[in-house]
Formats: structure tokens, sequence, C-alpha cells
């Protein structure tokens, strides 16, 4: 049963998918109730409202992944949730067209001064010569970031007959002239438009781009707009430049702090504001709500998310593909992990066959997850794999090789510690499942799963039977048993696997038996 918390104000309707579920519980509660047993969550929906820092993952250990119904996740501490492994969704595209929107509401009504105008006349006051407003046709719109809301702004605008100027550092002069907009540096756009909108997420780069230096660069009757993030325009360094007269007018529904409270920009008449209300249409609620209920309903299920903030995308066709080589990467890095019981270094892993063709780094995510399950107390996955390694001094290394050693695919793990190493192969077989074909310079050939016991002995008559004798004795019962030797009288191994885990007494009592080299108890799961 999973538990699933809807912390923040999210379409019902939009639910349905996760509400449709027979194995979920809903509760819609914000994370501070005391009735919320946090600790219990699988998955968190939220909009902006909750904001999910690391003190509150702390208080979340089941926690799996993380929905913003919506497209900015600053509101998350998404690097401490990748730590912790948890997946991190968002809805991006749900509520683009509403934003757009907004932001063309916002700026008809600045250039008409709908807002004041308004207001007088409810006051019954009937000001007409006080509300000159200026056209949109013929101005010049700058669009800094031309992503998805900077893009259907710019079509809007243009069949107002606006010019359109961009920035954006990842525009390609390709998409610009499809669009039918010119992409320029940020010095033209701000030299030359007449009104100029921010449309960038809030990163340490975009954070005060337009500060007073950016605001000394552009036309004296300028007008701005902000619908993105509070913060992008420096709300002191605009004040002063609507202060001095220098810009005409502002439409914010964005402020640094949300809600704003005492800001300097409250006392201009021509500043217009709107309680961050761009997503806020029943479409976009509905549409970000669906987006996120599905997606949390997939991950859930054991499928593949499209929309994920830390997580690869790939698509549910691809991971089909890969999934029966994602559970034997897994399988593989839980024998090292359990085999070698030194500090490592190093893994490496090669691909060949059809394998290859595939998303390996998924694959070796997957491993290295399997490698750090019994090892150490973090949940890591797909998420937190590459980090986790890296933070404990072992380099990953992934290589193609073109030899697969006669399967149709295999994957060979190498796990370097301080004094040893261990290598192990693997492979699936169509209509046949996961096998291990080889281990330390042995071939063989047993399934990575359950309980199971690798020895590593001398090939001398009897020992197979002595190990047979002991198991008996205590009433274990050997479920399948594999060998393999370099050459007669040699090393040799053996893979055994029980229907239940062996204990310590049993395990004891086999180490101390003649032409034994080492015994290591496994437990693997499917
Ligand atoms: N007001 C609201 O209610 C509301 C609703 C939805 C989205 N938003 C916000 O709107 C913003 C845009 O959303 P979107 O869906 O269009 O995002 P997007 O990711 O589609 O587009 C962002 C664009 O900004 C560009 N960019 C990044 N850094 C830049 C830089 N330094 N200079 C110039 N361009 C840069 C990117 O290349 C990208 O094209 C985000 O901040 C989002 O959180 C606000
Ligand atoms: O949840 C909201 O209404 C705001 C959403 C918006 O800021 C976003 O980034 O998607």
């Amino acid at each position: 049963m999973f538990t699933i918390l809807v912390a923040d104000a999210i379409s019902k309707e939009g639910l349905q998918p996760l509400l449709e579920m027979e194995n979920a519980l809903i509760i819609q509660k914000k994370a501070s109730d005391p009735e919320v047993n946090l600790e219990n969550i699988d998955a968190l929906l939220v909009r902006s409202a909750t904001k999910v820092n690391n003190e509150l993952l702390n208080k979340m250990p089941n926690l799996k992944i993380i929905a913003r119904a919506g497209v900015g996740v600053d509101n998350i501490e998404v690097e401490a949730a990748t730590r912790k492994g948890i997946v991190v969704i968002n809805a991006p595209d749900g509520n683009t067209i509403s934003t757009a929107e907004h932001t063309f509401a916002m700026m008809a009504s600045m250039m008409r001064n709908i807002p004041q105008a308004h207001q007088t006349v409810k006051n019954l006051e009937w000001k007409r010569n006080n509300y000159l407003g200026t056209e949109l046709y013929g101005k010049t719109l700058g669009i800094i970031g031309m992503g998805r809301i900077g893009t259907e702004l710019a079509k809007r605008s243009k069949a107002f007959g606006m010019m359109i100027k961009v920035f954006d550092p990842f525009l390609t002069k390709e998409r610009a002239a499809k669009l039918g907009v010119e992409s320029c540096n940020i010095d033209t756009v701000l030299q030359d438009a007449d009104i100029i909108t921010v449309h960038t997420p809030l990163t340490a780069e975009t954070k005060g781009m337009i500060n007073e230096k950016a605001l000394s660069k552009t036309k004296k009757g300028v007008f701005f707009l902000n619908c993105a993030r509070g913060g992008i325009i420096d709300e002191q360094a605009l004040a002063k430049y609507i202060g001095i007269g220098h810009v005409a007018g502002a439409a914010l529904d964005v402020f640094e702090t949300e809600p704003p409270g005492e800001n300097p920009l409250f006392k201009f008449e021509n500043v217009i504001a709107t309680p961050h209300l761009g997503a806020s249409t029943k479409e976009a609620q509905l549409n970000v709500a669906t987006q996120v209920a599905r997606e949390v309903r997939l991950f859930l299920e054991n499928n593949p998310v499209s929309n994920s903030i830390n997580l690869p995308a790939i698509s549910k066709d691809i991971f089909e593909k890969i999934r029966p080589f994602h559970q034997i990467s897994k399988q593989m890095g839980s024998i090292i992990s359990q085999c070698i019981k030194e500090g490592i270094h190093e893994i490496s892993i090669t691909y060949s066959g059809t394998v290859a063709e595939l998303e390996t780094s998924y694959l070796t995510k997957a491993a290295l997850a399997g490698f750090f399950k019994n090892r150490i107390a973090v949940n890591v996955n797909e998420v937190n794999a590459f980090l986790t390694a890296k933070e404990r001094g072992i380099t990953v290394g992934e290589k193609i090789s073109a030899d697969a050693y006669g399967y149709a695919n295999c994957i060979t793990v190498t796990a370097k510690g301080e004094e040893h190493s261990f290598v192990i192969r693997g492979t699936y077989i169509e209509h046949y499942g996961p096998r291990i074909v080889y281990l330390n310079g042995f071939n063989i050939d047993f399934l990575p799963e359950g309980n199971l016991l690798y020895i590593h002995h001398m090939d001398r008559p009897g020992v197979i039977g002595r190990v047979g004798k002991i198991l008996g004795d205590q009433s274990i019962n050997i479920a399948t048993m594999q060998v393999g030797r370099k050459e007669v009288g040699g090393e040799a191994i053996m893979v055994l696997s029980f229907d239940r885990p062996l204990e310590d007494d049993t395990l004891a009592l086999l180490t101390k038996l003649d032409d034994i080299v080492s015994i290591n108890r496994m437990t693997v799961t499917g």
C-alpha cells in the first residue's frame, strides 16, 4: 500500500489517476498537520506553498518521489532530495498557455492603465484625461528567456503587430527564424525594447540579471514585466528607476518574497501587481495535476517517468527493453558488495552485444545501486548513484566492448579494492532469464537470486560431498548447485542456492572444512 500526501491545493479532478489506484491511500492535508504521519509517506505532491527542505525530507524516510504541480521547483531542495535518492518531477508545460496569457493580459493592462482606471470608476470618479495609454502595435517587445512561456507570449504579441527581440543563450538561429523573432545579445534587447519581459528560471545566473547596470542600458520610458520568478528583476533597482522616471511602468506577478508584504514598488501608481496568478486557471490546474498524478502513478507502478528533474528521462519502450538488464546489473552490484569485504576505489562496467546499444548509463547506476544497497544507510538508486560513488571516492567507468564471449549480450562488472579485485559477468537469455556466467576467473552458470553461497575451494575429491553432508546434517535443502574450475585439481568454485538463509553456525562449520579457500553468503533479490 502506498501513502500519498497531497500537501497543497491541487485540482482534485486532476488527481483521478491516483484516486483510482487500489493500493494507494491519498491524504490531502498540509505536511505540517500533526495528523499526518510523515514517516509513512511514499509520494508527496506540492504546488509552491510547501517548502520541501532538508528538514522536512529528514522526517520522511520512506519518501520516493516529490511531484511539483507546476514548473518552478525552487520550493524544493532538489539537491537534498537527490542525495536521498528521491525522484523530483514537475509538470513542465501544463500551465504554459495560462502563464503566457496572463503575461499578455498584464502587458495590455499596464499599457492602458486598466487596473488604475478601473479603481477610479469604482470610486465614482471619471478621470478620462489621466489615463492616456500606449499601443502595443509597432512596439518592440524584448523577451529574456525564450522557453515555453516566452515562445507562447511571442506568438501572441506578434499577432498584435509587435516586433520581438529575444535573448536566450540556448536559442538557435534556426529556431529564432522559425518563430519569427530576432535573436540578440542581452544588451541589444535592453537598448532596443519598449517593453521587456523575463521568462527564465531563477538561477544563480538569472538572479538580479535586471539590476541597476542593466536598467541603465534601457530606453527612457521602457516598461517591465515579471511573470516568471521574483528576484530576476532586482526590486530595489527597479523602484529606483521608476522613482527617477526612467522606467515608465512595471507589471509584476511574482516577488522576491511571497507574499511580498511592504514593498518599495507598491507606492508607484504605474506599478500593477497580481499575487502569483500566472498558472491560476481551471485549465492549467487541471493540466498540471493530471500530469503529475499520472507520473507519480507510473513511478509507483515501476515505470519510467518523463518529467524528472534529477533522473534522465527514458521512454517506456526503452525502459521495457532495458528492464531485464537493469535487474541483472543490480544483482551483480549486490553480489560484489556482499563478496568483497574491503574498501572499493573503482567500479568499471563493460557492455557488449545487444545491451551495448541501450541506455547503459542507467544500467551502470543500477549496478551501483545494487552495490551500495548492503553497504550504506542511504537509499541509493538511479537518482543518487553517481553522486554517492563520487562522495565515497569510487571512480566509475563504463566501456563498450565487441567481445560478448559468445552470448547475445553480456555485462561485466569489475570492482577494485585495496587488496583484491572482483569480476562478475552476467547475461540475459530470452525465455530463460538472468544468468551469471563468470566469477573471478571461473566460468559458471547460475541464477543470481535468493539465498546463495559462493564457495572458493580446491578441486579435490570429497569437497562437494563434505559440504553436502554438513548441510544435510543441518536439514538444509540445497535448491541448486553449480560448479566451475579452471583445471583439474586446481582452484574451483561452487555456487549453491537454498530455500532459506544459512545460519552463522552452518557457515562456521563449512569454513572449517579442508580445501575451502573462502566462503561468502549472499542474499540477492530478484
Ligand atoms: N507566474 C507563474 O505562475 C508561473 C507559471 C509557470 C511558470 N513560471 C515561471 O516562468 C519561467 C519560465 O517558465 P518556462 O516554462 O517557460 O521555462 P522554460 O524552461 O521552458 O524556459 C526557460 C528559458 O530560459 C532560458 N534561460 C535560462 N537561463 C537564461 C539566461 N541566463 N538568460 C536568458 N535565458 C535563459 C532557457 O534557455 C529557456 O529557454 C520559470 O521561472 C517558471 O518557474 C511562472
Ligand atoms: O502553483 C502555482 O500556481 C504557481 C506555478 C508557477 O509558479 C510555476 O512555476 O509553475
